[in-house]
């Protein structure tokens, strides 16, 4: 009986005795022979009613085991079929990764070897006649049968004199027979040796005497001091065997681990055999009921010490669409963060489509993992040095390897970091957290919103054929007469701009509109923190993020900021990554389940590289604009302020006014940025300030008409409290 059929029949036994009245002691096997013979379902309280009155039976075990469940059919259907050609075999990169390592490991054992040829040789050659001695003396004990000596001894000892004559017999016969063997041996070794000596050519005799004085000086070899050492030191990776996985489950500490295994039993039910998987072991199974894969991920540094493997080689994993007590543990031959990474694609050369997926980092298994730059708003969060900047950098490479994209970079941290991108490719590029970093910042993103606003109703002129799903495609990307080619902004350090005193609800605002609305637009926002936390990246952004990176992370709060909610929950867990796991993180986008990456690591002399044929490359197609040429932005100085601009045109005497006036008026002030406004835009703008817009009466040719207005009183309200002055009026 297996344990699944063992935990049923303890379930329904246990299910019986529950609705036993009284709750007496009950004879177990009485009770299923009665209960087989009656054949009638036990009745459960909780059912509903029948005409008597009586609680209808509910069946909830089926009579026998092998009808529970679905039938035969409906367990093929729920299979899982396992792959027909294996992953190396199915992907030329992995055969050609396999293939290589294979001809470079005996290449290396060979070369090896035969450098040391002659040392083995001289060695060999000096152990020979210790060879000869162990040679004619191990000749003579088995000539004179000295194996069977103890057991002679042994009846002697014992004065047992039939036995003791029967050996000697046997040993006489035998001591005969192995004296002629040895002589006839001599003899034909004899002759031919002589053959050699008389007969043969030079060559055949050296090849001779060296092979025999080889054979000597083998036999004479120690076996503390081997004369052949071994080319490569095996790795201590060795197999994962069920036995290693159950003993690191057992030392977990998990409580119905322990009782499963003290009773005698795995305490894990493998589900498929454990198989090599990429550079690693992978094993599968069910935890027992009740234990999640959660609790097991929790414990990842206790499992590695089970294990007896480095933390960076064992990656607890749950399975998506499995029950939460699916195990996937993959153990690594190497370190993930020390493991050998493949080359890039894109660091010596090649352009890339944005519209495609690109790959930037690879997997525990070293495999490539893939992004889509396009359509997406992405956050990385992580605690500080553990690769954030890099990260956002390699993404911004990536976007500047597709000549068409127009690079917004914001390096608010101020220390260079994005400048090899910025300064070589960069529509818009800044660094530091100044007030003239900010102000740069802060027009951009009015320019930004504005260039969203202009693209939406573009792509809604345009024919359906043309534009069938209503957003940016490569194909529209392309003609530079829509201008709807790619926009990438890349922001580290976000907090800066979202916590900014005076700025952050306008920053929000736009951020927010940013990633809504801009991923079909084909603009990009990444947006890098070192604290997610609702400050730092405000809900409305952090929950309508697309794409999201999450290196390490200390807490549950900041985990699920980054990775969404409940992310920690479902055992999406980026606080189990060590301090040196440099770049490694969970990656969860491109419409997949959370996936662990090891991000591709560019240096600031690659970036350089990178960017110069970015930069090559928008050359090549004139494309290069903005701060890469040194041209700067035209409004820089002085940023716009809509509540000051809405009081510079709104005069005292005026404490309620229709917004279709005020835009109008606004548009006169400052029609680089008001231009175009209605009353619509108006109300969304004034939103993210706390003010909405209210019914204004006003006497036109006798009549009283109403429509939305702005109060001035609200206006002066909202600015003496954000700028902590009592009247702004
Ligand atoms: N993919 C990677 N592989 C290996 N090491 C990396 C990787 N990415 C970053 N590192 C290392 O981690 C260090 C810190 O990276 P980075 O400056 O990006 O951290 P950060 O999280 O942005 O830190 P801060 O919050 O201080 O800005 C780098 O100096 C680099 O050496």
């Amino acid at each position: 009986m297996n344990h699944d059929d063992e935990n049923n029949l303890f379930n329904r036994l246990e299910a019986e005795m529950a609705t036993e009245p009284g709750g007496d002691v009950v004879d177990l096997d009485a009770a299923r022979t009665a209960r087989a013979e009656s054949a009638t379902p036990d009745p459960v309280p909780a059912g509903p009613l029948t005409e008597s009155g009586d609680p209808e039976p509910v069946m909830v075990d089926q009579p026998t085991a092998k009808a529970a469940g679905p039938g035969y059919l409906g367990r093929l259907r729920g299979a899982r079929r396992r792959a027909v050609v294996p992953e190396w075999l199915r992907s030329m990169a992995e055969l050609k990764t396999a293939t290589a390592w294979v001809a470079g490991h005996y290449a290396h054992a060979t070369g090896y070897h035969a450098l040391r040829s002659p040392i083995y040789a001289t060695r060999l050659a000096l152990q020979a006649p210790a060879g000869a001695a162990k040679f004619v003396g191990g000749t003579l004990r088995w000539v004179a049968d000295r194996e069977g000596e103890p057991v002679r001894l042994a009846a002697v000892r014992r004065e047992d004199a039939a036995e003791y004559l029967k050996l000697s017999r046997q040993r006489d016969g035998r001591v005969r027979l192995r004296t002629l063997v040895a002589v006839l041996s001599m003899f034909v070794g004899l002759g031919a040796a002589l053959a050699i000596y008389v007969l043969a050519p030079t060559w055949l005799q050296a090849i001779s005497v060296s092979a025999v004085t080889m054979a000597l000086g083998f036999t004479g070899r120690r076996a503390d001091d081997p004369v052949i050492h071994k080319a490569v030191e095996l790795p201590k990776a060795t197999k994962l065997t069920s036995d290693i996985v159950l003993r690191a489950l057992g030392a977990l500490g998990i409580p119905a681990i322990n009782q499963a295994q003290g009773k005698g039993r795995d305490g894990f039910e493998f589900t498929a055999p454990i198989t090599r998987d990429g550079p690693g072991w992978r094993a599968e199974g069910n935890l027992p009921y009740g234990v999640t894969v959660t609790d097991v991920i929790e414990r990842r540094d206790r499992l590695a010490s089970g294990l007896r493997r480095p933390l960076g080689c064992v990656w607890p994993e749950a399975v998506p669409d499995e029950h939460t007590g699916r195990l996937v543990l993959w153990v690594g031959d190497q370190d993930m963060s020390t493991a050998k990474k493949p080359k890039w694609p894109l660091l010596n050369s090649g352009s890339v489509n944005l519209f495609k997926p690109v790959a930037y980092g690879t997997d525990q298994r070293g495999r490539w993992v893939e992004v889509t730059l396009m359509y997406i708003a992405g956050i990385i969060g992580a605690i500080p040095r553990m690769g954030k900047t890099f990260l956002l950098r390699l993404l911004l490479l990536i976007a500047a390897l597709d000549s068409r994209a127009e690079l917004h970079t914001y390096d608010m941290k101020g220390t260079g970091d994005l400048d090899p991108v910025g300064n070589a490719v960069s529509h818009r590029h800044a660094a530091g957290d100044d007030d003239e970093a900010i102000t740069y910042v802060l027009n951009d993103f009015r320019a930004l919103r504005e260039e969203l606003r202009r693209r939406t109703k573009v792509i809604r002129s345009l024919p359906r054929d043309i534009c069938p799903e209503s957003k940016v495609t490569s194909e529209l990307a392309d003609k530079p007469s829509l201008g709807l080619h790619p926009i990438v902004i890349g922001v580290d350090e976000c907090q800066v701009l979202f916590e900014h005193p005076k700025h952050k609800d306008e920053f929000e605002e736009i951020a927010t509109d940013l990633v809504k609305r801009g991923p079909a637009t084909g603009i990009v926002l990444l947006l890098a923190t070192q604290r997610p936390d609702a400050k730092a990246l405000p809900t409305g952004i952090s929950a309508n993020a697309s794409a999201r990176w999450c290196l390490k992370v200390m807490g549950q709060l900041e985990n699920d900021m980054v990775l969404g909610t409940s992310a920690y929950k479902r055992g999406v867990r980026a606080t189990m990554f060590a301090w040196g796991d440099k770049g490694i993180h969970y990656f969860v986008g491109e419409g997949s389940d959370a996936r662990i990456v090891g991000s591709v690591y560019v240096d600031g002399p690659g970036a350089d590289r990178i960017a110069a044929r970015a930069r090559k490359l928008r050359e090549d197609a004139g494309r290069l604009s903005g701060h890469a040429l040194g041209e700067e932005p035209e409004v820089t100085a002085s940023a716009y302020d809509l509540l000051a601009d809405i009081l510079a045109v709104v005069t005292v005497k005026e404490p309620k006014l229709w917004s279709e006036t005020i835009v109008t008026r606004l548009a006169e002030l400052r029609p680089e940025v008001y231009e175009g406004w209605d009353p619509e835009a108006l109300n969304a703008a004034l939103k993210p300030h706390g003010i909405a817009t209210v019914q204004v009466g006003r006497r036109v040719e006798g009549k009283v008409v109403n429509r939305r207005g702005v109060d001035r009183s609200r206006i002066t309200t909202v600015i003496a409290e954000r700028d902590g002055k009592r009247d702004a009026g």
